[in-house]
């Protein structure tokens, strides 16, 4: 049966028979009561019930209730949030409201004046605002109501303990509040929803018990394990390797000895701390047990996992305060790779293992490989890196200048200055390795700050003595392009020397171009605006996009060698350096050709229109004495 606005009625129907003298029925009494409500708690209840009883997900069950409440009172919009631990509202279930408006009220606060549902759950009792259009407790979240719906009656749903734990709300399309039906409803409901919301709740403690450390919330031993393996399947797929960090504190008895052991929890919480901030999304942290932890890097070679257990032990390193004294942690790691240490995190955990107690025997606050071959390597990196440092401090780098030539008449363009290092044992170290060890070691700021200030000495040196250069050229790394104080230091250089901005070009690479850092742009207009020029170095090799041209204050481009290099073979590369010469002469822009060796090179690209070329043809680069030398027997020649 239905009632007049078409919801439907449960009736139980009692006929009593009336019989007449002989007992036959002559009449019959029906007797017809209205048990809709007891029918509509017995069916939600067992649906409800059932859903759990079968171990359907949170989010489901909620989504159960609404559709259910809904069809038995279509004029209602249902809706139900849990109020996280830090008062929080939490959208689970509104199968008829908008995504849009569902996401919007996720992770608002509760509070006295937040919107119905807020409000209910910050007073413990209901809340019925049946004109949200004009009710002061919706003035911050009237703007997110979709259009249609004007009243919204929300109840708290409380746990066995009295505290509440979510909201059960009704949205109207009218200005009313709640009916005889909908009281009923949501009086069941109520509980059903405590019921799911406790389970999980109690669900989610067993799992965080059962999963995590209690101390310091990092996974424990056996999430841990089934997560590494997880991401030791996807490497796998990938083709990828996988880095194991066994990370052992140093002397940490002693800390527990000396200070106690609730110093000794605190110490190990802010290492735990200080091992996500250094990890974050690259990986995973685990605490086995202990002062022992546990970092999973996938996507990683050797040379990250070196970089990454650096940052680790620097960072661990940096004093903090627990119980009042002023401490510094020293760990040993012990580094092993996914596939060539082992092919399963049992194995990879156990050499890692290893390796750390290798660390610790060699000397404390250190990291040691699995592999001797990696350790070796890791060891050779960290002597140079040490050796660069001394170099840079010490100021015993050299640079070494290489003439670029003015194919009209055989005059300079420019110098470009060269980094040249000398290693004490190793002799000349190449560029090529010293600059991308600076760069991931931090140290190229300085590096480049040397470089700008010995050229420039050197420039105005050579214009004291009357030697005509008419510009230096320096590289410059993208990071140096961060330093916001670069365009004026420079000026303050350029000064001090007597020279201008256009005495110098600063080289930059295409790949800078995809370097997203905020001030990059900005300081190189800040340059360009000094005077100073700006060369795209190996051009053709790098960024796909030439828009960039047009958009940076750019006044040269240098061709890449290998272009030049493959010249003699015709074809394609005669094409790409008529295309890039093509390029430079619409943009208005000078080219220079780089890595010119031979005669044929500079005639093909001389025909070309290139005005300016330089290579071991003209020079290699050279120290400025021999320079000088070099162009003093070019003007005898002459
Ligand atoms: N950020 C900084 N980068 C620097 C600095 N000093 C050097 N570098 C970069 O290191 C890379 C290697 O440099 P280098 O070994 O000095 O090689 C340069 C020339 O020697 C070489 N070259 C020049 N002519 C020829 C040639 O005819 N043939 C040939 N095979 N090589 C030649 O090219 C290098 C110069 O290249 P480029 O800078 O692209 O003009 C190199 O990327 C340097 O940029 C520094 O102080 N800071």
């Amino acid at each position: 049966m239905r009632d007049l606005i078409g919801r439907p009625l449960w009736c139980s129907v009692v006929a009593n028979p009336i019989l007449d003298a002989r007992g036959e029925p002559t009449h019959s009494v029906m007797l017809l009561t209205d048990i809709t409500h007891t029918k509509l708690h017995e069916v939600l209840q067992n649906k409800v019930l059932d859903a759990l009883v079968r171990e359907v997900p949170l989010v489901a069950v909620m989504d159960l209730v609404c559709r259910e409440v809904e069809r038995i009172a279509p004029e209602v919009k249902a809706s139900i949030l849990r109020v996280d631990v830090n008062g929080r509202l939490r959208t689970l279930a509104g199968p008829n409201l908008p995504d849009s408006y569902s996401q919007a009220i996720d992770g608002a606060p509760i509070g006295p004046r937040t919107g119905s549902c807020g409000t209910a759950a910050y007073r413990g009792e209901p809340v019925l605002v049946s004109d949200i259009a004009t009710d002061p407790l919706w003035d911050d979240y009237r703007h997110l109501v979709p259009a249609g719906l004007m009243a919204c009656w929300s109840s708290p749903i409380k746990n066995s303990e009295g505290r509440v734990i979510g909201t059960f709300a009704f949205y109207y399309e009218q200005n009313r509040g709640p009916d005889e039906l909908h009281l009923r409803l949501v009086d069941v409901s109520l509980h059903l929803c405590a019921l799911a919301l406790e389970r999980d709740e109690a669900r989610a403690h067993i799992r965080q018990l059962a999963f995590y450390d209690a101390l310091t919330g990092l996974p424990n031993r056996s999430l841990l394990m089934a997560e590494a393996e997880q991401a030791i399947s996807r490497c796998d797929a990938e083709g990828a390797e996988l880095a194991v960090l066994f990370i052992d504190l140093d002397r940490f008895k002693q800390i527990n000895d000396s200070l106690g052991h609730p110093a000794g929890d605190e110490l190990l919480r802010l290492v735990a701390a200080r091992l996500q901030a250094v990890v974050r999304e690259q990986g995973l942290v685990g605490r086995l047990s202990g002062d022992e932890f546990v970092v999973v890097l996938p996507n990683c070679d050797g040379l990250q996992a070196t970089q990454v257990a650096e940052r680790l032990l620097a960072r661990l390193a940096v004093a903090h305060r627990v119980a009042g004294v002023s401490l510094i942690t020293l760990a040993s790691v012990g580094i092993s790779l996914y596939p060539s240490n082992g092919q399963d995190m049992e194995t990879l955990l156990h050499r890692a293992d290893m390796a750390m107690y290798q660390a610790k025997n060699g000397g404390r606050g250190s990291f040691r490989f699995f592999s001797e071959e990696m350790n070796q390597r890791a060891q050779e990196r960290l002597a140079l890196e040490s050796s660069l440092r001394e170099a840079v401090r010490h100021q015993t780098l050299s640079l070494h200048y290489q003439p670029q030539v003015r194919l009209h008449d055989g005059s300079i363009h420019a110098v470009e200055a060269l980094a040249r290092w000398r290693h004490p044992q190793m002799g000349a170290v190449a560029p090529s390795r010293f600059i991308p060890l600076a760069e991931e070691c931090g140290l190229i700021g300085e590096l480049s700050q040397w470089v700008l200030r010995e050229a420039c000495r050197q420039l105005a040196d050579w214009r004291q003595r009357g030697i005509e250069i008419p510009a230096v050229a320096v590289n410059l790394s993208p990071s140096d392009f961060h330093d916001q104080d670069l365009p004026h230091n420079l000026d303050v250089l350029l000064r001090r020397h007597g020279l201008s901005g256009s005495d110098l070009v600063v080289e930059i690479t295409e790949g800078m171009l995809l370097d997203n850092h905020p001030t990059t742009l900005a300081t190189l207009h800040a340059l360009a605006e000094l005077g100073v020029r700006l060369s795209m170095d190996d051009f053709g090799t790098g960024y796909s996009s030439l828009s960039y041209l047009h958009r940076l204050p750019i006044s040269e481009l240098k061709l890449d060698r290998s272009f030049v290099a493959d010249l003699a073979g015709g074809g394609t590369a005669l094409a790409l350096t008529d295309a890039v010469m093509n390029i430079g002469r619409s943009l208005e822009l000078t080219v220079i050709a780089e890595g010119v060796e031979e005669t044929r090179q500079l005639e093909m690209l001389h025909q070309q229109g290139y005005p300016v070329a330089q290579g071991y043809l003209f020079s290699r680069p050279l120290p400025a004495a021999a320079l000088e030398e070099w162009m003093l027997r070019r003007v005898m020649a002459s």
